[in-house]
């Protein structure tokens, strides 16, 4: 039987690499002991009906995955829509065989703000059913989160949080009222200079 989530981690694993490689740190920066064990890392499925009236409902709401790495399968329905530059919603091209990789919250505090999560939702339509999956990799619970010091520059970029680890903004994501947007519980460990 094929292990899915085990076939995931390994795409995970590259695309960690490559995103260390391009950042110009160690190529196992990000998963060097910080994957061993994955308490919170899951899939999930997600059905949206046709719904009569697309203009007045969403399939899920405008919001950023809390996560490090999602990586995402959709059918060739599409509704998935990410937002640029704050303004505009772009629809993401179903492409058969393929993967929508976005970068979560975590990833984006770990970098120090250099790579950026990204808003999206996901919109209905009249006519057709939808189906999306999405793996959500995060760390093992006591992996701290912590910027590395060759990301930070002390006057352009000074350092956004402090270290947390990934069981405490957990917590905080459970215990925290969601918003739309951006996780107002990274907030509790920014730095405000
Ligand atoms: O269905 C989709 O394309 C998006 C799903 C999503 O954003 C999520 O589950 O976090
Ligand atoms: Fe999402």
């Amino acid at each position: 039987m094929i292990d899915y989530m085990k076939e995931m981690d390994k795409l995970g694993m590259v695309i960690f690499k490559m995103l260390a490689h391009g950042l110009g740190l160690e190529d196992d920066f990000f998963f060097r002991k910080k994957f061993e064990e994955k308490e919170a890392t899951y899939f999930r499925v997600s059905r949206y009906p046709p719904c009569p009236l697309p203009e007045k409902n969403v399939g899920i709401g405008i919001h950023s995955d809390p996560q490090t790495l999602t990586i995402l399968h959709q059918d060739q329905v599409g509704g998935l829509q990410v937002l640029k530059d704050d303004k505009q919603w772009i629809g993401v091209r179903p492409l058969p065989n393929s993967f929508v990789i976005n970068i979560g919250d975590t990833l984006e505090a770990w970098t120090n703000g250099r790579l950026k999560s990204v808003i999206h939702r996901a919109v209905v339509n009249k006519e057709k059913q939808r189906l999306s999956i999405a793996y959500f990799m995060s760390p093992t619970s006591n992996a701290i989160i912590e910027c590395p010091p060759q990301l930070i520059h002390p006057i352009y970029n000074p350092r956004k949080y402090v270290p947390f680890t990934w069981a405490q903004l957990r917590h905080l994501l459970l215990t925290t009222k969601r918003v739309r947007g951006k996780a107002v519980a990274l907030n509790k460990f920014f730095i405000s200079n």
